[in-house]
């Protein structure tokens, strides 16, 4: 890692912003005085957060944090994206700034922030504080490999990291792995509600239930078997797998995923103009 990479720089210090910076610190790969984040003056919770639970700086001035660092992440909603980058596109000369805003592509970035900026665009997910997160990005025009290869070590630290060839991919790795931690919360959610449903204590249903969706998800990536195979196999003639399965399909299960996705899909391409 070159020094480029000590002081990194938060344009809002929300949820998604906590949630990186507590991966970095715990992956040892940053500490929290390499750390810097703004948040609107209003949001006491966040500013708490960045001070006291990271011990981090943090400030209400945009422009402190781009003063103060040399890679900055774009971390704010979507519809706060332009104002903050007008508020720091003088600062912004040679720097490298890493989106993971929804559906905010990076022509709109370039145009706004300096020509000689460099610009990458990540779709990063919230498992980043426990070092569980699947990241994607795109290079803007002026980003390097040398960038590249910084925002995969950022991005590494805290799960997995792959470049996509376009950023027309964005939107939908969005609506699949950016927003699909919280369909999987309200699978174990339901998981949990069906066990309490039959008798069991509910920390006990929350904890097989957020096991059962780990450890899944484990066998799919170490086993590399088709995930149909590995249903099969916990499928028996006759037995309970068979009726519960049964009753998913009937319920339009794989169908109404399937659409979560593509509704989320939808609604970044919505912002984003991008088409397929
Ligand atoms: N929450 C998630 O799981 C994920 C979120 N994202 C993206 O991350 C971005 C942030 O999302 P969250 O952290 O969930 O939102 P959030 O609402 O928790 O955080 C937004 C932050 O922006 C700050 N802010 C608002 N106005 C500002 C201003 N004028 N100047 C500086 N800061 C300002 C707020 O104070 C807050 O700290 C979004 O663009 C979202 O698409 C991407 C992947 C996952
Ligand atoms: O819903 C959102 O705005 C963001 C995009 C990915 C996760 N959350």
């Amino acid at each position: 890692m070159t020094n480029r990479i000590l002081k990194i720089g938060f344009l809002g210090a929300g949820k998604m912003a906590q949630a990186l910076s507590k991966g970095f610190i715990k992956s040892g790969l940053l500490s929290s005085q390499h750390l810097i984040a703004s948040a609107h003056p209003s949001d006491e919770a966040s500013l708490k957060a960045f001070r006291d639970d990271l011990k981090a700086e943090a400030v209400t001035q945009n422009q402190l944090v781009v003063e103060k660092s040399e890679i900055i992440f774009i971390s704010t909603k979507p519809n706060v994206v332009k104002t903050v980058l007008h508020d720091v596109k003088a600062l912004s000369s040679g720097k490298l700034f890493i989106s993971i805003a929804m559906g905010t592509t990076l022509d709109e970035i370039q145009k706004i922030l300096a020509h000689d900026s460099r610009i990458i665009r990540v779709m990063p997910n919230i498992p980043a504080t426990v070092l569980e997160s699947c990241s994607v990005f795109v290079r803007g025009k002026n980003a390097t490999d040398d960038d590249a290869n910084i925002v995969q070590k950022l991005l590494k630290s805290i799960g997995t990291c792959e470049e996509l060839t376009t950023e027309s991919l964005m939107d939908v790795c969005t609506g699949l792995s950016g927003s699909g931690p919280a369909y999987v919360f309200l699978l174990i959610e339901s998981l949990a509600d069906g066990g309490v449903k039959c008798g069991l204590p509910r920390d006990l249903a929350y904890r097989l239930a957020a096991q059962t969706v780990l450890g899944s998800g484990k066998l799919v990536i170490d086993s590399n078997i088709h995930p149909a195979i590995l249903k099969d196999n916990v499928m028996s003639p006759l037995g309970s797998t068979a009726y519960g399965v049964h009753y998913l399909e009937k319920n339009n299960f794989r169908n109404t995923i399937i659409g979560a996705v593509e509704a989320a899909t939808n609604r970044c391409r919505e912002i984003s103009g991008i088409s397929k």
